[in-house]
């Protein structure tokens, strides 16, 4: 497919997405199904242009006057891909595919706006409702912060200690880009492409079959890491899902001690059988349903809480949710967390640790959240999360402080990951 058909696709996704409100995974398999002439280049350039429109739809509306899908996609090539308006033009010039275009003229003056003179929340790309939260959260550097969450995000990849060490996978991978994370101490990170170009397919590689590496965001192996679960120790992942966390933990614990995961969808937890088995974690036992932790309470030294949330750190990944959520689907995530906080606290041993993690950046999420706990439960204090940090991260790497200083806020213009969310309790007694 030429520019032009390619355009035309993604156009086409667009207004599918939006007038059937149809998650993007889903409406780009339906086309993928329905247009098989379509090369595996084609459908990565249709993707990629879906998703970068998505990032910035609202700044791209505002430059054209216009939400019309055909615009948007005009407006993420020149830019976000970085086509010359002239360029784009003469491109399209003899392509009977390509969506008809604005006159030139209009066009440039449109693309060359002031985005300064726009509102703040059209220059952030975000839901103006969320405004305030993001200005908490970040106080001055709210825009960049969320500018940064309109890029696209790199593939990280977190290195199975229990199978490989780095040098080992990167020579596997023999993908030039490809290197060591800037924090997590056993991660590897392949730059985004650009424009139209695919990201390696890391789950093809037969080191990824081997249990050498796993995909997982540089922020979430800071999350486990920040745990500090060690060797011999009894942990509670109470919201595991897919393991992701789980995983991380049990190589850092070498397989001595044990962890136990847990979800209140056990469903969900069902994939991790078969990536516990490639990665050889052997100190991962299930819980399958709510009466079996009932034996575990007051006794785990450490107990993990990757919190249900909106997902707003992970908005470079997933710009759909960001146009998706809503004030409610907010309100309610608040209450889960409070509810999920105040059960995983009855497991966690006198002077045991407990650790409460979101992939968002909003403080209703976050440190609302945890002061809310602190006083609900005044046996546990926050405890500082920089000491633990810097035990983690190579030496002399900011402490990217959260709310209270005692907790951290991660996001890709601070750190570059996804937002997280981590602060730790430590039950009084011994
Ligand atoms: C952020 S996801 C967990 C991701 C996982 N820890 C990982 O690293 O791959 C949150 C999980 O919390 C679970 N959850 C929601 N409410 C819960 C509750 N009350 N008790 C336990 N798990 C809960 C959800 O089913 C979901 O799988």
């Amino acid at each position: 497919m030429r520019l032009g058909g390619r355009m035309q696709a993604a156009a086409e996704i667009l207004a599918d997405i939006q007038t059937r409100h149809r998650p993007v995974p889903e409406a780009l398999r339906d086309w993928g199904q329905a247009h098989r002439f379509a090369g595996s280049g084609d459908r990565a350039a249709i993707s990629n242009l879906v998703l970068d429109v998505l990032r910035r739809k609202q700044s791209h509306a505002w430059l054209m006057d216009s939400d019309a899908a055909a615009d948007l996609v005009v407006a993420a090539l020149v830019r976000q891909w970085g086509y010359q308006i002239d360029a784009l033009i003469e491109e399209l010039r003899d392509d009977r595919f390509a969506p008809e275009l604005r006159d030139p003229q209009q066009l440039y003056d449109q693309l060359s706006r002031d985005l300064d003179e726009a509102p703040e929340f059209i220059r952030a790309d975000c839901p103006e409702w969320v405004v305030e939260e993001c200005k908490s959260a970040f106080g001055d550097a709210w825009i960049a912060e969320l500018q940064a969450l309109a890029e696209r995000a790199p593939l990280d990849l977190r290195i199975n200690g229990l199978k490989a060490n780095r040098d080992k996978v990167l020579k596997s991978l023999r993908t030039p880009a490809a290197g060591a994370t800037a924090l997590a101490p056993h991660g590897i990170r392949i730059p985004a492409p650009e424009g139209p170009r695919r990201q390696i397919a890391a789950t093809n590689e037969v080191a990824f079959a081997k249990g050498w590496f796993e995909v997982q965001d540089e922020g979430s192996q800071l999350a486990a890491a920040m745990t500090g679960a060690q060797a011999g120790e009894q942990i509670l992942d109470f919201c595991a899902g897919a393991g992701g966390k789980t995983l991380a933990m049990a190589a850092a614990m070498r397989n001595r001690g044990q962890i136990h995961a847990y979800d209140v969808d056990r469903h969900r937890m069902a994939p991790m059988v078969e990536r516990l088995r490639r990665a050889g974690a052997r100190n991962v036992q299930l819980v399958e349903n709510a009466d079996a932790l009932a034996a575990l309470q007051g006794r785990m030294d450490r107990v993990l809480v990757d919190a249900p949330c909106t997902g707003t750190g992970t908005w470079r990944r997933r710009p759909d949710a960001k146009w998706r959520l809503s004030s409610d689907t907010l309100a309610q995530r608040q209450g889960e967390q409070d509810a999920v906080l105040d059960a995983a606290a009855l497991h966690v041993r006198p002077g045991g640790t407990l650790t409460y993690v979101t992939c968002s950046v909003l403080p209703s999420e976050n440190g609302d959240r945890a002061a809310a706990f602190a006083a609900r439960h005044p046996q546990f204090t926050i405890c500082d999360s920089a000491a633990q940090w810097h035990s983690v991260v190579p030496e002399g790497s900011p402490v990217p402080e959260g709310p209270t200083a005692a907790d951290l806020l991660l996001s890709p213009h601070r750190t570059a990951t996804d937002g997280f969310y981590i602060v730790q309790f430590q039950r009084a007694g011994a």
